[in-house]
């Protein structure tokens, strides 16, 4: 079985050099990635941007037999496959998207039980079918199935239990294939998330190799902006952008950015909405003001939302902002995402975190700016309070639901805090809310440590009183529209 043989046989440093272009690993990459060749079951929670995908990728490559990826997001798959296959390594998915030639042909790899595919990115969903299961016993009666790799491994927990139920059927790996290695991935789970995976995947908590890594991103520069209801917080954004634009028009910095083939008005960003109406008339706003944006949800045709990613991963004029719903986000890998902006406050604490992720992924500053009005904060707890009330008083699962509602509510409650709060780093914040105890080197990487003052009086002058927004939510104000 592959994973029999010790990680000391493998050209780890040639193979991250050659294939993946890397000079050296990454702190704990290698302990990693010699625990999963050696046939353990790991966890890695480390930061976003931290690499945790070579942890699984370069074993792929090493390691006889294919490796399962189990992935969430389409968005995530496609992007992850494309730069597999740049660095010439025979990659699959099969997602909603895959043609039934590309299906037949990948289904025709497996049946032989020795694959060419390296790496096959699924969903938690195709799992579940009988056909791909079969499938994944012929190969792994040839001793061919390397290891399944469960990334952004949160989503087991967090998703599992309500919308996306077969993320908790993944214990089917473990109960029917014990001796293949399972690694989960995330750079988002507490103790109870971690706990919960582990249980969900059917994993040994007692053997799994445990990774721990700090969740501190200090090149994010965090902050807080305050609105209400009653003002328009476009213009603000607006007038920020174009003041950076400005600044790289000027003659030295323009002439500087043309000798390194950039545009000035190339400063790659992510705003995040709620709902997907206001993805499209968002974005058609910013290019009426001549910013090149383009909108990014579920309900896009395929083809739009491929040309929206491909444009905007290869910095094409005209795509420098995405203006995008969750189902843009986890797991995306472009390095220069200098911003990412909120624009109402995002769900969970989990998802801000994730979402923040994207921005400053060659270590280079960039802003991490979330709107925050204490009407969008209500219109938020609404959402919750009506989707408690949508579940189902008995049957199995019932309890389950029921911490996860907990928890929905206390991740939101955090975020709330995290928006309201004058009195400490935001990058310590964070820390707290994952438990993490290491250093948060911040500098003035947020608003609170750049000007606490200031940060009081603008949260005074921009956010509407408590008995305001208590009136207003007695007359019914704050009523709420689905998410995406
Ligand atoms: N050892 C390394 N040296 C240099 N760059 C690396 C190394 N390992 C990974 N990277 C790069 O770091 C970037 C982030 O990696 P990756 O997408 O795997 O992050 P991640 O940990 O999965 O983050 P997220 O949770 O945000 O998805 C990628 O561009 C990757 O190529």
């Amino acid at each position: 079985m592959p994973g029999m043989r010790k990680s000391a046989h493998y050209e780890l440093e040639f193979t991250l050099r050659r294939v993946f272009g890397k000079r050296d690993f990454r702190s704990v990459q290698r302990e990693v990635i010699e625990a999963t060749l050696d046939g353990e079951d790991v966890f890695l929670q480390a930061a976003t941007s931290f690499g945790k995908s070579l942890c699984y990728q370069l074993p792929a490559v090493v390691d006889s037999g294919i490796t399962i990826v189990v992935s969430p997001l389409l968005a995530l798959m496609n992007n992850q496959v494309a730069s597999m296959r740049k660095a010439n390594v025979r990659v699959e998915t099969i997602n909603s998207t895959t043609t039934a030639t590309n299906k037949k042909r990948i289904n025709e790899d497996l049946q032989c039980g020795h694959p060419l595919t390296r790496l096959l990115y699924v969903t938690p969903e195709y799992c579940q079918l009988d056909s791909f299961r079969k499938l994944l016993r012929v190969v792994h009666s040839q001793r061919e199935l390397a290891r399944i790799a469960v990334d952004e491994a949160h989503c087991v927990s967090e998703w599992g239990h309500d919308f996306r139920p077969s993320f908790q059927q993944l214990s089917w790996f473990k109960s029917e294939f014990p001796d293949v290695p399972v690694i989960c991935l995330t750079a988002t789970a507490t103790k109870r998330v971690r706990n919960d995976i582990i249980k969900t995947l059917g994993l040994d908590a007692s053997k799994l190799k445990m990774f721990r890594m700090s969740t501190s991103r200090p090149n994010l520069h965090y902050e807080v902006r305050f609105k209400s209801d009653e003002e328009d917080h476009y213009d603000n954004f607006l007038s920020w952008l174009k003041h950076i634009h400005s600044k790289r028009s000027q003659p030295d910095r323009a002439s500087q950015l043309a000798s390194q083939n950039q545009r000035p008005d190339n400063w790659p960003g992510i705003v995040y909405m709620l709902y997907r109406k206001d993805c499209e008339s968002l974005a058609a706003r910013l290019r009426s003001d001549g910013i090149g944006a383009k909108p990014y949800h579920a309900g896009l045709p395929h083809t739009d939302r491929a040309d929206a990613l491909a444009g905007w991963v290869a910095n094409k004029e005209g795509y420098d902002v995405i203006v995008a719903t969750t189902a843009f986000g986890m797991g995306i890998d472009k390095e220069n995402v200098r911003f990412v902006v909120h624009w109402q406050i995002p769900k969970s604490f989990e998802g801000f975190y994730q979402e923040a992720g994207r921005a400053g992924r060659d270590g280079k500053a960039s802003s991490c700016i979330l709107y925050y009005s204490r009407e969008d904060r209500d219109r938020a707890l609404q959402v919750l309070a009506r989707d408690q009330q949508r579940q189902p008083q008995k049957g199995a699962g019932v309890e389950d639901q029921r911490q996860q509602m907990i928890h929905r509510l206390k991740s939101l409650q955090a975020l709330v805090e995290y928006c309201e709060s004058t009195a400490r780093c935001r990058h310590r914040i964070i820390a707290r809310y994952f438990a993490d105890e290491g250093e948060t080197p911040c500098g003035m990487a947020c608003d609170w440590c750049r000007d606490a003052r200031g940060l009081v009086r603008r949260k005074e002058a921009g956010l509407q009183s408590e008995e305001w927004i208590s009136t207003q939510r007695d007359l019914g104000r704050y009523d709420v529209d689905e998410y995406d």
